[in-house]
Formats: C-alpha cells, structure tokens, sequence
C-alpha cells in the first residue's frame, strides 16, 4: 500500500466569485500529525469539508488508501476510515462521559439507537468503553454528566468519540479553540499520545501547539497549498513567514 493515506490533487471549489480552493496539491503520510495552517478565510474549513465529503470539489481528485473517494458520501468515508472531530463540540451534556462514548460506540457498531442503553450491559460493548475511556484519559469522569466537564475535557471526550470507530485517519478542525492554556496542554498530550497509532490531520491556528506536534505542515494561502514540508522548513520559509506568521518569526 501506498505510504500517502491522502492525496489531493488539483482540488478547486468556488462559492459564486470566491476561490476557496485553488488547484490545491498536498499528501499525508500515513501515521503522521499532518498540520494544516493559513490564515483567516485561506480555505482550511472548505478543504476539510471536500476531505470528508460535507461537500464536493469543483474539480479535482481526493485519493484515500489510494481510492478515489472524490464523489464519495461523507458516511461512505467514515465507513472507509475516515473521523472528524469539529470546532463545536458534538456531545449530549446531560448524558454521562461513560453513556456518550457508550451512544457513540453503538452508533458505530452497528447496534439498535433506541437499545443503546440497554446494550451497555453486553460485555463487548463494556469491554470498548474501557478501552475508549481510557484512550482518552476519562475512565475517571465516566459517571460526570458531560455539562460538568471542563472545555477541554469535553474536546477530550469529543475525540474520544470520533476514536470509537477506529478510524485510520482522524481530521481534528481546530481542537484548541477557545481552550485556556491548562486545557492545550492537556489536549496536546492526548494528540502526542495518540500519534503513531493513526494519521491525524490537525487545523490549528496556534503555532505552538502545531510545532510541537506536527511532523509535517501545509500552508494555505487564499486557497492554494504555497508549501508541504516539514516543521523547521516551514519555520525558516521566506514566504511562509511573510504570508503567514509575520517577520517576528
Ligand atoms: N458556504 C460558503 N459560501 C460562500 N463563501 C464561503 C462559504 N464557505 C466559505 N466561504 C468563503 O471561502 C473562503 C475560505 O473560507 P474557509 O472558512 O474555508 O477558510 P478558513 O481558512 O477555514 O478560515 P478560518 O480560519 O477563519 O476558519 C472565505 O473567503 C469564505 O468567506
């Protein structure tokens, strides 16, 4: 098998005049942190929504595990591997950290929704709970309604969540938004912890966090990938720096 789990190739979407996306080229390396930075309106939400079917390109391929899934339902995609956990967090406050990630794991295999409860007495369905409460570092907080958890906790679960199908790819839409520092940090090591058990492609706008934890970043800039390279070519990038991170960088 290819060592790309993703290929983007000449992908182009525009909404009436606007080019959100714009003849964009980029890979990801299967088990990499890949980070996807750029500025305000550069197109990192857009070419999430084409990666994971929420919408599709103009034009254009999008290659997974070297199929073209370009067309594909986004279900389709999350059948093939493919997990997204978005910037608003997708959890049932009055539901317990145990009985979200317990909805969650039925949703996935394939369990009947309005028996959800009920199929957390099968010993399969408490043996991924375990699994998945701990992957995530909440097997303390599983009897705590979701509303009592702190912001970053809930992003904790959240991808926790998008984890219960095993998913070989997990695209995470700016995890650190309107996260306190205690918060990023401990995200952050969950994402360390997490890295080389699956890909991750992770849209962030804190630098810090995606040179700490990417292996390698794709810089948009009004719709076009100006660069995909490593974290320390994208620090000393002339272009990079003028386009993107000012000149104090
Ligand atoms: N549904 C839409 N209809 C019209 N224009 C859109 C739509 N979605 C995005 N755009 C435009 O496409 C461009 C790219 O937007 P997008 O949200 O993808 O950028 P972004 O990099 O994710 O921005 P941010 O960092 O602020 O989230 C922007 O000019 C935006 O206004």
């Amino acid at each position: 098998m290819n060592d790309k789990i993703m290929e983007v190739k000449g992908l182009n979407k525009a909404f009436g005049a606007v080019t959100a996306t714009n003849d964009l080229s980029f890979g990801i390396d299967r088990g990499h942190v890949h980070a996807l930075i750029g500025p305000n309106g550069a197109g990192k939400t857009t070419l999430v929504n084409q990666l994971t079917g929420d919408i599709f390109p103009d034009s254009g391929k999008i290659i997974y595990n070297s199929q073209d899934i370009t067309r594909l339902k986004d279900y389709r995609r999350a059948h093939l591997g493919i997990a997204r956990s978005f910037q608003i967090t997708h959890i049932f406050e009055n539901l317990t950290v145990g009985e979200n990630m317990a909805l969650s794991i039925c949703a996935h295999s394939g369990h009947n929704f309005h028996f959800w409860r009920h199929s957390l007495r099968s010993g399969i369905v408490k043996e991924k709970l375990e699994g998945a409460l701990g992957r995530v570092d909440l097997a303390h907080r599983r009897h705590l309604k979701a509303s009592h958890l702190s912001h970053g906790e809930k992003r904790q679960l959240e991808v926790g969540m998008a984890l219960t199908g095993d998913p070989e790819l997990l695209i995470l839409d700016e995890p650190m938004a309107g996260m306190g520092p205690g918060g990023t940090i401990e995200l952050s090591k969950l994402i360390e912890k997490l890295k080389g058990t699956l890909t991750i492609l992770l849209v962030e706008h804190d630098m810090d966090v995606v040179f700490s934890l990417a292996d390698m970043v794709t810089v948009l800039v009004y719709g076009e990938a100006i660069l995909t390279a490593p974290v320390d070519q994208v620090r000393k990038n002339r272009r990079v720096q003028q386009a993107y991170l000012g000149d104090g960088w």
